[in-house]
């Protein structure tokens, strides 16, 4: 059993249109996983389920160790999550945020302010704790988002396409700061997005097509010769 995310044999079904067909992928502490598919390839339905937003009718999760079915509280408890929708409250200011999600998870007081500073700090973002959402660059309230999904030191990670809306200078720089994270920390990632400039060789890629893993391991060897973007082209027929 590995200490990052585990994926046994998933499936999910909307009516007839079946959006996941038994996806299985493993991704180890300190691993980059690099979740690509065009669009319906079921990366928003994968998500769900991880995030127990849906139960999973077959297959099993397990987050560091704690399965999602069986201890669904120890599972989320070791996970941080970044939605593709900005939740951040405009009016506050970082910190706020910040502290206002910690209660959230039963952290308050001078615990909470040092969880803070420690997320804040993992970004970048410490002199910046003050400052209101709503006077924020779009890079600096995704970094808000990330540093307040990192707050009670989750050893798994999940983006839902979280550089959507980014200039491409903010893109590359959140881009590079999450892989960092994962090297030095060993932070497990799960970063979907459909842009393959995101992705790095030493990733893991878990290339979802029509609800299948066409490919799932280490992204310089998957592609070879190719670009990542060609290789997904020929895989998937679709453009990323
Ligand atoms: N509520 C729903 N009812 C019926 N079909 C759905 C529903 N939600 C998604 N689907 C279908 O399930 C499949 C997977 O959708 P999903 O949203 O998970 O894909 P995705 O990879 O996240 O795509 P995108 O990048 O466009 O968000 C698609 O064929 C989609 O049309």
């Amino acid at each position: 059993m590995t200490s990052g995310l585990s994926v046994e044999n998933l499936a999910y079904r909307y009516g007839a249109k079946e959006a996941l067909k038994g996806v299985s992928f493993q991704l180890e502490a300190g691993e980059f996983g690099a979740l690509l598919g065009p669009n319906g390839a079921g990366k928003s339905t994968l998500f769900s389920l991880l995030t127990r937003l849906f139960t999973a009718p077959q297959g099993r999760i397990s987050i560091a160790g704690h399965d999602m079915g069986r201890t669904p509280r120890a599972a989320l408890a070791r996970m941080g999550v970044v939605f593709q929708s900005s939740t951040l409250d405009m009016d506050l200011s970082v910190k706020q945020n910040l502290s206002y999600f910690a209660a959230l998870h039963g952290i308050a007081g001078r615990e909470a302010a040092r969880r803070s500073d420690g997320a804040l700090e993992r970004m970048n973002m410490a002199e910046r704790a003050h400052e209101r959402v709503r006077d924020l660059n779009g890079g600096h309230r995704r970094r808000t988002e990330i540093a307040r999904a990192l707050l009670h030191d989750p050893a798994v990670l999940l983006l839902d396409e979280p550089t959507v809306g980014l200039d491409a200078a903010a893109r590359q720089s959140i881009t590079s700061h999450v892989h960092q994270l994962c090297a030095d920390q060993g932070l497990t990632v799960l970063w979907a997005t459909h842009l393959t400039d995101e992705v790095y060789d030493s990733d893991h890629l878990v290339l979802l097509h029509q609800g299948q893993i066409l490919q799932d391991g280490n992204v310089g060897e998957l592609r070879s010769e190719s670009t990542l973007s060609d290789h997904f082209l020929n895989l998937t027929g679709a453009r990323a």
